[in-house]
């Protein structure tokens, strides 16, 4: 690694994988950690605020940051509930809303297996030993003796069809690879998403909030839309039900007397149905602006 400047806060980006693309889109077009990566360095200087970004594996992200090895990180829910006991110092920023998918036990279709119980003591692969090794302990009993759980880093659903295992444990997000392997969802273990972690002893404190505020003006930003219409007085209060705003709308009077302009925030999935109950009431000059950015 080149040198990283002391007073830098370091912040653990996953190096490649299902993460990485769109944590780079948060962090550049949201946080504004603009930077240049030298080729083939795994770490990159920011410009705009004293933050060295670390391009490391996503498993290994919650340990990096839990050892306050590196400040902050981005990484799935899953990753940290792998690394459960050693987490005391980790803790959860913020969920990003991307990387959502379920970790699951999952079995060969054919089998037909209505729950995990009857998988107890059998063989298991995973890239999350800890998290399946909790799971089945709950099924194991005498009769069944402790589940062999044996860890694979990539390709887990391969491991029923090689004859490695009688299960697997791995995530789901659309399924294809799950049912191509010929694998079905026994039982859910969890739900998980990318989130933001820190090191609660991190010496940035106002940093690391510096960057939370501009990640969560980012994402307010890409669940909005600015709405704004004129109405008649009349109809006002039958149109402000409709557009309540985040906080409030906001309310101007307009220069024909009797007619107001009104703006407020919507949420983009209902922006399309919002201006048809909108134009319902007697609303006109309808427009929706998008928000690129924005702090509340
Ligand atoms: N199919 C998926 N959909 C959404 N999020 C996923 C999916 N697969 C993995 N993730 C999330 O991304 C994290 C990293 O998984 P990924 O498979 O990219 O790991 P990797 O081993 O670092 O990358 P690669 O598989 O390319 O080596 C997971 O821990 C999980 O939180
Ligand atoms: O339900 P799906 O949309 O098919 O996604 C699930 C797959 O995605 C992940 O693997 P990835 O493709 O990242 O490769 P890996 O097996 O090397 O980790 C995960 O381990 C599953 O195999």
């Amino acid at each position: 690694m080149s040198s990283i400047p002391p007073e830098n806060l370091l912040m653990g980006v996953p190096k490649k994988g299902r993460l990485h693309e769109q944590c780079m889109k948060l962090l550049v077009q949201g946080a504004g950690l603009e930077h240049k990566r030298p080729e083939r360095l795994d770490i990159a200087h920011c410009t705009d605020l004293p933050v060295t970004l670390v391009f490391l594996p996503a498993h290994d992200i919650a340990t990096y940051v839990a050892e306050g090895n590196v400040d902050m990180g981005i990484t799935g829910m899953d990753v940290i509930e792998e690394t459960e006991p050693q987490n005391k110092d980790l803790s959860i920023v913020a969920k990003l809303g991307f990387g959502q998918c379920k970790l699951a036990v999952q079995a060969p279709a054919a089998e037909g297996l209505k729950d995990a119980s009857v998988l107890a003591g059998k063989r298991v692969v995973t890239s999350f030993p800890a998290i399946a090794e909790k799971y089945f302990s709950k099924y194991e009993n005498d009769s069944t003796g402790k589940t062999k759980i044996k860890f694979v880093s990539g390709s887990v659903e391969a491991a029923c069809g090689l004859g490695l295992a009688d299960a697997v444990v791995d995530l789901v997000e659309t399924g294809t690879t799950m049912r191509a392997a010929g694998l079905e969802i026994v039982e859910t273990i969890m739900e998980t998403e990318a989130v933001l972690i820190k090191n609660v002893n991190t010496p940035y404190p106002a940093l690391v909030e510096t960057i939370k505020k501009r990640i969560e003006g980012y994402q307010t930003a890409t669940k909005y839309q600015m709405i704004q219409y004129n109405v008649q007085r009349e109809n006002l209060e039958k149109a402000l039900a409709i557009t309540p705003g985040k906080r409030s709308p906001t309310v101007s009077a307009l220069e024909e007397s009797g007619w107001c302009a009104v703006s407020a925030l919507v949420h983009k999935k209902d922006a399309a149905k919002i201006m048809d109950e909108l134009e319902r009431v007697g609303a006109d000059s309808i427009l929706i602006f998008s928000i690129s950015n924005s702090r509340m």
